[in-house]
Parts: structure tokens; sequence; C-alpha cells
């Protein structure tokens, strides 16, 4: 049974006579535990596939199954992490974290476990010291850490990232992307990222989704990324396997699918 099916989903919006088609009969199906990336050119549609699997926005046709539960609307079982973090800046890092573990787990767990949990959390993004700190007292790397951190703890059956180490400097990145793939390999989580990286791509992924160019943008092709884990960005630089998937993916976004601006 597949965990998340995404079956013939288009996506158009419409603002008064005018319409725009971003998506068309995009298929995919996501297996529990994998690691998928979605790239392709800037304007093609990802964050709108994503916003969909993220019950941001509807769909226009087609439908997305997680889990046998069609989605419609917005839940904490798809926790969003974006590109800038979402921090509220009078609150400290704990209590960002927090307010997703008090909505989704107050029920459930005493205060004690909530408070242990929202430990677990920052410690597994290491930011465990900073807890009493405001999001205007760390740096940008830190408050991803605390986004992914507090994502995390809401047990998402998926974590959905839009470009989550985008606005981060070059060896942030990488120190985050291995922390990534850290957390992925304790907790097995499913995720689906969305880069403009291809390197980044690479590394993470275990499929990577290209995306053909817009209007009405759909799947060109999806690649295997078949490199054991874990992996280690400095033995994958001359890596074969690693090299040829790198190829492939520059092929389809520089010669199969060039980039044409718009008049
Ligand atoms: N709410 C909306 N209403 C109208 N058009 C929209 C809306 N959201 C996105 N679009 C359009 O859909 C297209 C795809 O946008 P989207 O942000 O999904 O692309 P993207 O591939 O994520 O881009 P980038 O890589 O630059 O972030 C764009 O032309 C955008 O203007």
């Amino acid at each position: 049974m597949t965990y998340l099916q995404i079956s013939a989903v288009g996506k158009t919006f419409t603002r008064g006579r005018a319409s725009t088609e971003v998506l068309r009969d995009i298929n995919l199906d996501i297996e529990k535990g994998e690691f998928v990336s979605i790239i392709g050119h800037s304007g093609c549609g990802k964050s709108t596939l994503l916003n969909l699997v993220a019950g941001l926005n509807e769909v226009s046709s087609g439908g997305i199954i997680l889990e046998n539960a069609e989605v419609h609307t917005p839940g904490p079982d798809r926790a969003v992490v974006f590109q800038n973090h979402s921090l509220l800046p009078w609150l400290t890092v704990y209590e960002n974290v927090n307010l997703a573990v008090a909505k989704v787990f107050g029920r459930r767990k005493s205060a004690a476990e909530r408070h242990d949990w929202i430990m677990d959390n920052l410690n597994l993004v290491q930011m465990a010291h900073a807890k009493d700190k405001r999001p205007t007292e760390i740096s940008g790397g830190m408050k991803q850490r605390v986004g992914i951190a507090r994502a995390l703890a809401m047990e998402p059956k998926i974590l959905l990232l839009d470009e989550p180490f985008g606005a981060l400097d070059a060896l942030t990145r990488a120190h985050l992307q291995d922390q990534m793939m850290e957390i992925h390999a304790r907790l097995g989580n499913t995720m689906i990222m969305i880069t403009h990286d291809v390197d980044e791509a690479v590394l993470l992924s275990d499929r990577i989704v290209m995306m053909t160019n817009g209007p009405a943008a759909t799947i060109g092709e999806v690649l295997d990324v078949p490199l054991e884990r874990p992996r280690r960005r400095l033995e994958l630089a001359s890596d074969r396997t690693y090299l040829k998937c790198r190829e492939a993916v520059l092929k389809f976004l520089y010669e199969r699918h060039r980039f044409v601006e718009a008049a």
C-alpha cells in the first residue's frame, strides 16, 4: 500500500477572468520512510505542489491520499518547514516548539512528558543549549534548526521541506544537510524536499523528481539515487554513481528542459 499517493493532480489558479494552469497531471507515489526531492526551474510549480500536499491549497483536479485519507486541509500529520523560518519572535526557542507540541499533544502527554519531548527534539537538532533565546538572538542556521525541531516534534507522517537551507551560507548548509541525513537515518521519517541545488538533491534523496517548465508543468523524470547510506559528502565527491546521478539531473535541467524567461 502506497503511503502517499498523488494521482492525476492539476492546479489552476483563477483570479477574475484570468486563469493560470500551473500543474498538470502530476502522478507520484511515495513510500513510508522515503526521502524525495523535487527539483525544477524557478516558477515551475514546486511550492504549489508541496502546498497541495500540505493542504494549504486545494487541488483543481485529481487527488492526494495520505495513508488512506484524502488531503483537503492542513494538518499536523504534514509539517512544513519553509525557506525562511517562521518562528514567533516574541517567544523563546523552547516556547516556539512548545506551541506546536501543546497543540498536537496537549491532551495525550502530561506536562512533564511534553517538556521531555520538546527537549528531545531540540537535542536532535543540537539546539537545546539555546532553548531560552529568542529568534533574534540566534543565527539563520540555528533558526532553521529550531523550525525543523518544531516540525519533527509534531511527529508528522510526512515532513515537507520547501528549500529549507536555501537562505543559508554554503558551510551552514552542508552542516544542516548532514544533520538532516542523521535525523532521517535515526527516525526514518518520510520527507519531501524542494531544492534548487543538484548536489543537495543527490546527497539527500532516495529519488529525485524533476519537473518540466511551466505553465502546466508536470513530472518530466524521476531519478533513483542508488547510493548506500550513510552517505559522506567527501567520499561521494569522486563516487561514480554520485557523479552519474548529478549529471543526469544537470542534463535534464540544462539540456532537455532549459529555463526560458517569460517575455
Ligand atoms: N496563489 C496563487 N495565485 C496565482 N498564481 C500563483 C499562486 N501561487 C503560485 N502561483 C503561480 O504559480 C507558478 C508556480 O509558482 P511556485 O511558487 O509553485 O513555483 P516554484 O517552482 O516553487 O518557484 P521557485 O523555485 O521560484 O520558488 C508561478 O507562476 C506563480 O506565479
